[in-house]
């Protein structure tokens, strides 16, 4: 048979340590250079088994559940703030994530931000590596492929960036933030600053609104030692969007999870609701807020950790921006318990979670991962009751 010339292939190199106990490295075909490439055939490393495939799902009916931040922190307006906090509750509770609308960051920030993925993801594969140190002792982070636990699973369509943000002395001595732009740490942490205040605001309403005191949140995510590591995740335009996923089903192993998404689609992210897996409709703008396993545990599981996965297009790609807020590593954490507002102190035997160090359940993590279900996680912090 003639062969025609074929494309470079490119590829990520994944270690990871194998059921055996042994080092293993794994080359990951670089996703987006598939799709630069205009393959139309998907190749068999991304196909999903059947159960794992997204079967076409309805966006939400009905309006999504939507916060406006203008609202919460509206002190002279009482009754809309009241109102705006139970809504707060009520999505903590029953859906773990909520858009975030009049969030206060300035449009010209946010537009930067999508310029500098913009300019970093139209770089060629070898100059993205280049402009990307890595690091060299810590997991995950960096530019490259999703996180990969073993030669079988199936790969996910991304290629993702992940720079620790804060504390900024982390990521001192180590060439990790792209050099190209050029502006593109200055646009990011100016980001991050704003993004900060918006999460610890956050925080401050959903203790008030669970009937805590303020700060019950807040106090775990001391300034200068919390950790934001922020993750770019790049979707490329996909030939077979039915058979793949972008990121496997996962709740976060943060505090929150604050995000932003390309103005490319609305569409993207599902979470399951009651069973059923649910198109998130994110509207231009809005940022998306979602509760981490960290904070389950903090609020007891009154609010809960969102469920979530990302599906593909066929010709639109995608890419999100998030932010994910943790206490400091070796900070211990655990439920925080009021008198729901009646005086009555509760009782240790209604916790439903335990102390943990931070460090150690983000570690728990991602040996579990890829997690079947959110059990598989949260159990490491769940009491036996
Ligand atoms: O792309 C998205 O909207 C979600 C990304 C995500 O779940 C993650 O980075 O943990
Ligand atoms: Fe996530």
């Amino acid at each position: 048979m003639a062969r025609t010339e074929q494309n470079e292939i490119f590829f990520h190199e994944a270690s990871f340590i194998d059921e055996n106990g042994q080092p293993q490295t794994h080359k990951i075909p670089v996703v987006q250079e598939l799709a630069r490439q205009g393959i139309q055939q998907l190749p068999q490393c991304f196909v999903r088994p059947q159960h794992e495939r997204p079967s076409p799902s309805l966006p939400y009916e009905g309006p999504f559940p939507t916060i406006n931040m203008a609202n919460l922190l509206a002190l002279e307006e009482p009754v809309h703030r009241s109102r705006e906090l139970a809504k707060l509750a009520r999505y903590a509770e029953e859906w773990g994530l909520f858009m975030l609308e009049n969030h206060g960051i300035d449009e010209e920030v946010v537009r930067s931000v999508k310029d500098a993925v913009d300019g970093f993801f139209s770089l060629g594969f070898e100059e993205k590596k280049l402009s990307v140190g890595t690091y060299t002792s810590v997991d995950n982070l960096g530019y490259g492929r999703n996180y990969v636990k073993s030669r079988g699973q199936s790969l996910e369509w991304i290629d993702r960036l992940t720079v620790r943000v804060a504390p900024a002395r982390d990521s001192e001595g180590l060439h990790v933030w792209p050099r190209k732009p050029l502006n593109f740490r200055e646009v990011m942490e100016k980001y991050v600053n704003e993004a900060r205040r918006v999460m610890d605001d956050m925080l401050v309403g959903l203790a008030e609104v669970l009937g805590l005191e303020r700060l019950s949140f807040l106090k775990f995510f001391e300034p200068n030692e919390s950790v934001i590591n922020m993750r770019v995740n790049y979707y490329a335009p996909c030939p077979r969007p039915d058979l793949v996923l972008g990121i496997n089903p996962h709740s976060d192993a943060s505090g929150l999870t604050l995000s932003l998404q390309s103005d490319t689609t609305t569409q993207g992210l599902q979470v399951l609701k009651n069973n059923e897996w649910v198109t998130v409709t994110w509207p231009r703008g809005t940022l998306l807020v979602m509760v981490g396993d960290l904070l389950e545990i903090m609020s007891n599981g009154r609010a809960q950790s969102a469920w979530h996965r990302v599906v593909t297009q066929k010709d639109v790609e995608r890419f999100s921006v998030a932010l994910f807020y943790n206490p400091p590593l070796r900070a211990q954490i655990g439920p925080v318990v009021g008198d729901g507002g009646d005086g009555d102190e509760e009782v240790s035997n209604e916790l439903n979670y335990k102390k943990v160090v931070v460090e150690d359940y983000v570690q728990n993590y991602y040996k579990v991962a890829p997690a079947k279900e959110k059990e598989d996680f949260i159990a490491f912090a769940k009491t036996n009751k």
